[in-house]
């Protein structure tokens, strides 16, 4: 019998849902001989940037959130939805796949939902302790449902969950050669401690204003940080802090090598989103979770609760980050047993090789 070889993955919007698209799609081409991908995202969002970039084809709805202030904007809106409906269809039957895989996020609505109309097998992978709507809309059409936390049959039926975790880039995995690289590749110095700052796929206005207020001491503590401020911010951000920005201070809209950041971080601070934590875990790396609370059902803080119950994490509010967040980081990394603690008991959270899991339920249930 042939094996399936044909795959659609669908969903995008920030990161925290198109590297798990791309880490399932990669652990599918390890198992199954000249498999075919076909992305598909939402026209101008950050998946049609990354996806090419990591070697795979994607295509983009004309697709967007519905805003919940300017109704008339809604309009144009449903209009964009009924669009992309008529694209999703025609795409999958072109493509003809032996299932489809939505990773969350606008596009893998109309994509899946089209896709079950026409019979292919449709998988979800959910990221968050809490589930977003696109998938809680499928929960009646998908074939099974790949979850990173446990009680998700508030969302989805109990029958059709699997506990998989969430599939990480596997270019991640540490090993002493890429330590050697990366203090290179970013021009720091391996004898100083690295601090890591990182605000999710997008940046985080918290942490950096946080930064930018105690930039002096930060800059005369004896650390090194790598600080991604994310697209949006950046530009003002080189400006506010242009006087205080020393050699030991790398400020970057996004980390394209997070191998060589993670590599040499001894701390990371970090929002709570879901990838960004099963990095953490996986990796075994101490950090100081600040979660967004501009998320829905305020999923951050139940991901970083998770790690802050095994005492696997340090977790500050986003309203305490201004005023607590430096100057305790500037105290965790110094002190080598706290930091060598968080580290034993993140690396016991880790769900290790989740995205060949995910390939394995998804091909037992491909057509
Ligand atoms: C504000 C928001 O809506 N956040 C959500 C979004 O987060 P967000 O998109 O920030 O996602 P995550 O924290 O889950 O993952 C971020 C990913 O981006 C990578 N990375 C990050 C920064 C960088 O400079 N370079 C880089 O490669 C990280 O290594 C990680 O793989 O999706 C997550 C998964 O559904 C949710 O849990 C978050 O609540």
């Amino acid at each position: 019998m042939n094996q399936p070889n044909k795959f659609i993955i669908s969903g995008g919007g920030t990161g925290g849902h198109i590297f798990p698209a791309i880490a399932i799609a990669n652990a599918l081409k390890a198992k199954v001989e000249n498999a075919e991908f076909l992305f598909i995202g939402a026209e101008g969002r950050m998946e049609m940037e990354k996806v090419p970039a990591a070697g795979y084809k994607i295509i983009g709805l004309p697709i967007r959130g519905f805003d919940r202030k300017n109704m008339l904007r809604n309009v144009k809106t449903l209009m964009l939805l009924a669009k992309s409906m008529y694209k999703a269809k025609k795409i999958v039957k072109d493509f003809a796949p032996n299932a489809v895989i939505g990773v969350g996020g606008y596009a893998s609505g109309p994509t899946l939902k089209v896709a079950s109309q026409l019979g292919i097998p449709v998988i979800v992978q959910e990221q968050n302790s809490f589930a977003g709507v696109t998938n809680k809309l499928l929960s009646d059409k998908a074939a099974c449902f790949c979850v990173a936390y446990e009680g998700m049959e508030r969302f989805f039926p109990k029958e059709k969950i699997i506990l998989t975790g969430n599939p990480i880039r596997q270019d991640l995995q540490l090993d002493p050669k890429r330590k050697e690289e990366a203090y290179k590749f970013f021009n720091l110095d391996p004898a100083k401690k690295t601090l890591l700052v990182i605000g999710g796929s997008l940046g985080a206005r918290t942490l950096n204003q946080s930064l930018l207020g105690h930039l002096e001491t930060l800059a005369q503590s004896g650390i090194q940080v790598i600080w991604q401020a994310g697209k949006i911010y950046i530009e003002n951000l080189r400006k506010e802090s242009a006087s205080s920005i020393t050699k030991d201070i790398i400020l970057t809209d996004f980390v394209a090598r997070m191998d060589y950041a993670y590599a040499i971080a001894d701390l990371v601070i970090s929002r709570a989103g879901a990838s960004s934590i099963s990095e953490l875990c996986l990796l075994g790396k101490p950090s100081i979770l600040v979660p967004s609370p501009n998320v829905a059902e305020d999923h951050q803080t139940h991901n970083a609760m998770a790690l802050v119950h095994k005492d696997a994490a340090v977790m500050i509010k986003d309203v305490d980050a201004k005023e607590q967040l430096v100057p305790a980081a500037l105290k965790l990394i110094e002190d080598n047993l706290q930091l060598s603690q968080l580290a034993t008991n993140c690396l016991k959270l880790a769900e290790k090789d989740s995205a060949a899991r995910i390939a394995d339920e998804i091909l037992k249930r491909a057509k």
